[in-house]
């Protein structure tokens, strides 16, 4: 097969950046297994260019597998994961390029200020030398941090450190935004915060945004496109309208849909600051 992986279908209602029909994701029978785990057992999904899709499931679904082999971080073969058309296993470059990313793991620097953290991640990824002031102090706007930039990052509390690793993933103007749990651990007000500039930037760049959560609420209110995922596999995929109207009494919440598609629930995690967020996430993260 070539490096490229054709759309599968037409792009409709929201804005696309790729070229018409391309997703912006496509995963075509995705696999992966950690030795005798399955963490990822055969998933489908096609992501539309400028929507922003939710991947919903409890702790152990394969969600951040499914995110690793995505971002180019896990070896999947050709034909199974494509980025704007782009075959992971064959233009490993190309697609990191495309991608901006946040980790479950904390990837601020609790001794660096919030504009030195986005400045690193700008010459990580290459921002060229004279455009790179412009672009940190943009990206440090855009999640309304600019009076907070120059403070240092441990100062921040949970839902700052949150907005500033949005923009360390946003300063390479990204087309394709990965976000694995961004708000986990975070107080209801602070998941508010987050996911309003995640809006604001969306709206504004038209970039897609593929999140993972395991909050129920956020993802019926934010997200355009849901899968449910569960023991490695999709259970259901549809808007949160449309799966609510598929359960068997044509409403509910997203909660009843998720427990009507596999018999389980979703557990909540708890909120804190800085430290608290490093605590939560490298107690939800494992090593690798
Ligand atoms: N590096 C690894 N080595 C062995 N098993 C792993 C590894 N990473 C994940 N797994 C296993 O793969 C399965 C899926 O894990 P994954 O982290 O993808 O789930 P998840 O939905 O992202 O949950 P969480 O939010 O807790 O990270 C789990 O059974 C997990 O124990």
């Amino acid at each position: 097969m070539t490096d490229q992986i054709p759309g599968r279908r037409e792009s409709t209602a929201v804005p696309t950046t790729g070229p018409a029909g391309v997703p912006a994701i496509a995963c075509t029978a995705l696999v992966y297994s950690f030795g005798s785990t399955r963490a990822v057992d055969g998933i489908d999904l096609e992501v539309e260019a400028g929507s922003i899709y939710g991947l919903l499931g409890p702790n152990g679904a394969g969600k951040t597998t499914a995110i690793r082999a995505i971002t180019t971080l896990l070896p999947v073969p050709p034909g199974m994961v494509g980025v704007f058309g782009n075959d992971v296993a064959k233009r490993r470059m190309e697609v990191r390029r495309l991608l901006g990313y946040v980790p479950q793991q904390l990837s601020a620097d609790s001794g660096l200020t919030g504009r030195e953290n986005v400045a690193m991640f700008a010459r990580l990824f290459d921002v060229p030398r004279r455009q790179r002031g412009e672009r940190v102090t943009a990206a440090l706007d855009a999640v309304g941090l600019r009076e907070a930039a120059d403070r240092l990052a441990k100062t921040y509390s949970g839902g700052m450190v949150r907005r500033l690793e949005l923009a360390q993933a946003l300063v390479s103007s990204p087309r394709l935004l990965i976000l694995d749990e961004p708000t986990i651990g975070l107080d209801p007000i602070a998941r508010d915060s987050v996911w309003e500039r995640i809006e604001e930037v969306r709206g504004a760049t038209g970039m897609t945004v593929f999140v993972t959560t395991h909050y129920m609420d956020e993802a019926d209110q934010y997200c355009d496109r849901i899968s449910l995922m569960h023991r490695g596999t999709i259970r259901a995929t549809g808007s949160p309208q449309e799966l609510k109207a598929s359960l068997p009494k044509g409403s509910g919440t997203l909660e009843d849909v998720f427990r009507h598609y596999t018999g389980d629930t979703l557990e909540e995690p708890t909120s804190g600051e800085f430290r608290n967020v490093r605590a939560t996430r490298s107690t939800a993260a494992r090593l690798r």
